[in-house]
């Protein structure tokens, strides 16, 4: 539709082309009119914007906001969105390590790598902590209350976030889960290696490693939740799996477009949200499938209590609604595969670089291929390479939390439901939390060298809203690396390019080498 100013200077172009007689009153002064109003009121608006603007740089530093932009033009301009933890160090350099960034509709969200105020932010012993939804998500999973009950536990708040909570992540992170879990573990992983071998070049070289890593993913969270495998390690592997898997970066990159890009899919269905909502579809689909193979397989077979899937737990449930028992799965089988694939990548990138921590780790471990706890906890430089990884490059590098009473930060007050975004990673690269800070030193792990703020590695967040995967990502990546290390020293050419997918990831194809030792 025509805006109004709009028609009133058509009207009036129009009608003085056919008029021949004199008007009875005079109109020629209002397009004039309209356009001096129309004037005032941008200008107006501008002064009002700047105002603001001013306050808020006595308040804290940051990048100029504009009007109805806020600063989120600078995601369109000086950075880039696929370089967005660049963009990160670089905003902290200009504007120090807490400063405050505006969204287009006037909110303020103050970025922290400041070692105190991390602290204080993180500790906030909250009951039920805010972590900001991701509007998309949520705003598509409204609009489909056939199939969800809730926007789901990663994005639900309060009550309802502390109902599902209670009620879906008791099996996940139980340590006699894991325990049980731990002989499929070992095969999982086994049959990973025998994947890795069957795609190593003559050399060595193993492209697409990224991908494997992904199916290694897949096909450990889904034995993890399903209790089933479902072949995402064999050689010749099924489209659904490939298909899973884009459908899940397409998800992660859609929901980082939709935060930093312009927000126009919020009022009309733009190709971001339709790619959005088929990642969606495509990724419910599969894991209804998956679930219901899973529970077909599950019949034939006697079922053993101790190992009984975390699914069928979750199905047998009475205190949950169906629809969120099915939103759980695909929300941890969602949440599982990037992150532990990126994961693996970035340790054994960073430990090509230390061909003399590999061959520690080597000859740490005993020489058998089914590893128990007690093997994996007798080589303290397994564990030393995998924190000292997610240090120096965590997949997920910044935790984003409301405030949830009035803080002061940074000498600067700021009121309950401010939205910060705690950049744990940006702050364990800053030289007066850890010595060396650039440098991946697997040794400070067992001898610390000062300074060493421990308490500000958090690859898993913080607090009640911490990630249920954590004790199963442990020992995964405990195991594979003990796996790998016992067959192979790792090489990379090089330095590998990370782009900000709403996670840290790599570069996709990665290429590195697996060379018998
Ligand atoms: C290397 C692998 C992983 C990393 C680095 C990781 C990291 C994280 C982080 C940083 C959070 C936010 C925590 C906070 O706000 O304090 C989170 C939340 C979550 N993660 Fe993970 N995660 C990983 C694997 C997994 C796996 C395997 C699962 C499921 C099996 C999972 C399920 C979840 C869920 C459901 C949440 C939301 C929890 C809530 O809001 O209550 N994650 N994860």
């Amino acid at each position: 539709m025509m805006s109004l100013p709009g028609v009133f200077l058509f009207s009036h172009y129009v009608e003085s082309l056919w008029s021949t007689p004199p008007p009875l009153v005079d109109w020629s002064c209002v397009p004039t009119l309209v356009l001096a109003v129309t004037l005032v009121v941008v200008v107006a608006t501008a002064l009002v914007a700047r105002t603001a603007e001013n306050k808020q740089s006595t308040r804290l530093p940051g990048p100029q906001p504009l009007p109805f932009l806020g600063t989120r033009w600078l995601f369109w301009s000086r950075y880039k969105m696929n370089k967005l933890h660049e963009a990160y160090e670089d905003m902290f350099r200009r504007y120090g390590p807490v400063f405050v960034e505006t969204t287009p509709s006037g909110a303020s969200i103050v970025s922290i790598a400041e070692r105190a105020a991390l602290e204080a932010v993180l500790r906030t012993p909250a009951k039920r902590p805010y972590r900001p939804p991701t509007e998309i998500v949520q705003m598509y999973r409204r609009s489909k209350p056939e199939r969800y009950a809730s926007t789901g536990l990663v994005n639900e708040q309060g009550e309802k976030w502390y109902h599902l909570r209670k009620h879906l992540t008791g099996e996940l992170t139980s340590p006699s889960t894991m325990q049980g879990f731990l002989p499929e573990l070992n095969n999982i992983c086994d049959d990973f290696l025998v994947l890795l071998d069957f795609c190593r070049r003559s050399d060595g070289t193993v492209v697409g490693f990224d991908q494997l890593t992904n199916r290694m993913g897949l096909e450990s969270v889904c034995g993890l939740m399903l209790g089933t495998r479902l072949g995402f390690l064999e050689r010749w592997m099924s489209g659904r799996a490939a298909t899973l898997a884009t459908a899940v970066k397409a998800h992660f990159r859609a929901q980082r477009d939709s935060y930093y890009g312009a927000p126009l899919w919020k009022f009309a269905p733009t190709t971001l949200y339709r790619t959005f909502v088929r990642s969606e579809e495509t990724i419910h689909t599969i894991v209804s499938e998956l679930m219901e193979e899973a529970k077909l397989k599950k019949q034939g077979t006697a079922n053993d209590d101790a190992m009984r899937e975390i699914f069928i737990k979750i199905l047998e449930n009475p205190a949950l609604d169906m629809r969120d028992k099915k939103a759980a799965v695909i929300d941890f089988i969602t949440a599982g595969i990037e992150t532990l694939a990126n994961s693996l990548v970035f340790l054994l990138y960073l430990l090509s670089g230390r061909p003399d921590w590999q061959r520690t780790i080597r000859d740490e471990l005993p020489s058998c291929s089914t590893l128990s706890a007690e093997d994996i906890a007798a080589a303290p430089s397994v564990h030393a390479a995998i924190y000292e990884a997610f240090r120096l490059l965590p997949t997920a590098p910044f935790l984003a939390r409301l405030l949830d009473a009035p803080m002061t930060i940074a000498g600067h007050k700021l009121p309950a439901g401010t939205f910060v975004l705690a950049h744990t990673g940006a702050a364990c690269r800053r030289e007066e939390n850890f010595c060396r800070p650039g440098e991946f030193l697997p040794e400070r792990w067992l001898q610390p060298m000062t300074p060493h703020a421990a308490s500000l590695v958090a690859p898993f967040g913080r607090g009640r809203r911490m990630c249920p995967g954590k004790r199963f990502v442990d020992l995964e990546l405990h195991l594979l690396l003990a796996k790998i290390m016992q067959r192979w020293r790792v090489e990379f050419d090089g330095e590998l390019d990370i782009q900000f997918d709403f996670l840290l990831a790599p570069k996709s194809p990665v290429s590195l080498r697996l060379v018998e030792w």
